[in-house]
């Protein structure tokens, strides 16, 4: 497949989204490539219906594992409708959020297990990993003080979970970046909005020069 697959993880309120609005018309006037940019989970038309009833505050009775499931079933019509056209197409696909989302959050912040949720997540992305990930770094504190600030009465299911849930899941990512040294890119995430655009521009500059000399 000749296109590129970048995904951008972090704990809620990273500023992963915020990021990626700005980044987008940066990356685009630096290459000749067409840039796509969706989310997880969501991202095609039925996987966002999944993303409703996942994040539904209404179901707090939810079991772990049928929300392992759900998003690992979001993911897969995502990547089938999404994610490998545009890099059979040799575009480049920028993804908020993938895989990474579910072992920290289901794996770590439930408790299911690293192991459990990466399998049933092999099954569903048939190893289609990207190329490069990008971690906003930001502690569980700071981050869910942004989201409480800016949207505290609309909050989902997963936002609404106590501190400990989101500290276990900022330490599963760390786990997860200690593993993948190759694959991803630790940027702090706790600096002013412009410099965070930056270091994920440098990062992915940094990692695809070739793509940029095509723009240039
Ligand atoms: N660098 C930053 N410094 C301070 N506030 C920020 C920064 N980046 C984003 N924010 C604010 O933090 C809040 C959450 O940002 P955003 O929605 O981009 O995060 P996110 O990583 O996409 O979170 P989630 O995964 O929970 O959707 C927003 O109110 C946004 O304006
Ligand atoms: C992909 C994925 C996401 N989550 C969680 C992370 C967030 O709390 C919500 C929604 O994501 P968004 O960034 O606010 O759009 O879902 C998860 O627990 N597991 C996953 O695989």
């Amino acid at each position: 497949m000749s296109g590129i697959f970048i995904s951008f993880e972090g704990p809620d309120g990273a500023g992963k989204t915020t990021a990626l609005k700005k980044l987008m018309p940066l990356l685009q006037e630096k290459t000749n490539k067409e840039i796509v940019l969706s989310r997880e989970p969501g991202g095609s038309s039925i996987s966002e219906k999944i993303r409703k009833i996942i994040l539904d505050i209404h179901d707090e009775e939810m079991d772990p594992r049928t929300e392992a499931l759900l998003y690992a079933a979001s993911r897969r019509q995502h990547l089938i409708d999404v994610i490998l056209p545009t890099l059979e197409a040799g575009k480049i696909m920028l993804s908020d959020r993938f895989v990474d989302s579910s072992i920290a959050y289901q794996g770590g912040g439930r408790e299911i297990g690293t192991e459990a949720v990466s399998k049933i997540n092999d099954f569903a992305i048939d190893g289609h990993l990207p190329d490069l990930t990008i971690y906003f770094d930001i502690s569980p504190e700071v981050g869910l003080s942004r989201i409480r600030k800016d949207h505290e009465g609309q909050m989902d299911r997963l936002e609404k979970e106590k501190l400990d849930f989101h500290k276990r899941v900022h330490a599963s990512y760390l786990e997860i970046v200690k593993n993948n040294p190759e694959r991803i890119v630790t940027i702090d995430a706790d600096q002013v909005p412009e410099k965070v655009v930056a270091d994920a521009l440098e990062a992915i500059l940094k990692r695809f020069p070739e793509i940029f000399n095509e723009g240039e």
